[in-house]
């Protein structure tokens, strides 16, 4: 994958877009709004605008127990089990594999009346990165997912508005000691998610349907892809 066209692009954007999703919300007054709460998940929005379309930034923390970085990013990045936990998703068509862990996807999803049908065209990247705070503790893994142009899926050529976006799921995994000389158990992994999205809408949309959209698929979004996770994993080996 050093040699493809796209190698310089992945590793600057990997880079730019783990040092933004470490970076805590900060105090309130940063911009960061909070918008929706349940549990341990926390969602932020800023509110922004570029040639009057909401691209509003969101950034999703979150705490799950019983599941690892590594685990959630597999199952993020695959593409065998995108249709069980995207509930957006119309059709996903994997357009080129530069790697086993760097491939380039097309995506319709659902229509959300009254805005037009949007598609998107994005390389996605899995990345397992060293631990800086422990050095003993398991790695931090991440998904980048960042659009880019393919010359079988032009922008706009067909029925849908394509749109832009930039997401990153960056997972760190903490491993408690269990009881001496017990194995390591589910019960004793947590994992702390935090989960970057820019969405440029591609076409005008009305901002007060963008809005209600996001704030009720985002949520529902990593609840429900968190869930999936930890009940894909409860009876399988910790991969970490
Ligand atoms: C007008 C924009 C419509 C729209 C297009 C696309 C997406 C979208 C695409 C990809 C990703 S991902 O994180 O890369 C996972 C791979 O699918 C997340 C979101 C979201 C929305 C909007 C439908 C909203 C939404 C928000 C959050 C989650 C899912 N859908």
């Amino acid at each position: 994958a050093t040699l493809h066209r796209l190698w310089p692009e992945i590793e600057k954007v990997v880079k730019q877009e783990v040092a933004m999703a470490k970076l805590g919300v900060g105090e309130s007054g940063t911009g960061w709004q909070l918008f929706a709460e349940d549990g341990e998940m926390r969602m932020y929005r800023r509110e922004e605008e570029v040639d009057g379309m909401v691209v509003d930034p969101l950034k999703a923390v979150h705490v799950v127990k019983g599941i690892t970085g590594r685990e959630l990013c597999h199952y993020f990045f695959n593409p065998q089990y995108r249709y069980d936990w995207e509930t957006t998703l119309e059709h996903m068509n994997v357009l080129e594999t530069i790697s086993e862990d760097t491939l380039i996807f097309h995506q319709t999803h659902k229509r959300i009346w009254p805005a037009s049908q949007r598609d998107v065209v994005f390389w996605s990247h899995l990345r397992r990165l060293p631990n800086d705070q422990d050095r003993d503790g398991p790695d931090i893994w991440t998904v980048v997912n960042n659009s880019t142009e393919h010359p079988d899926h032009p922008a706009n050529a067909g029925k849908c508005v394509r749109i832009f976006l930039t997401v990153c799921l960056l997972c760190q995994t903490r491993v408690d000691p269990p009881k001496a000389g017990a194995p390591v158990s589910r019960d004793d992994i947590t994992c702390k998610i935090t989960y970057c999205s820019v969405v440029n809408p591609g076409g005008w949309a009305p901002a007060s349907v963008l809005r209600a959209v996001y704030k009720r698929e985002y949520p529902k979004f990593l609840k429900r892809f968190t869930a999936y996770v930890k009940n894909q994993t409860k009876d399988k080996p910790i991969m970490y």
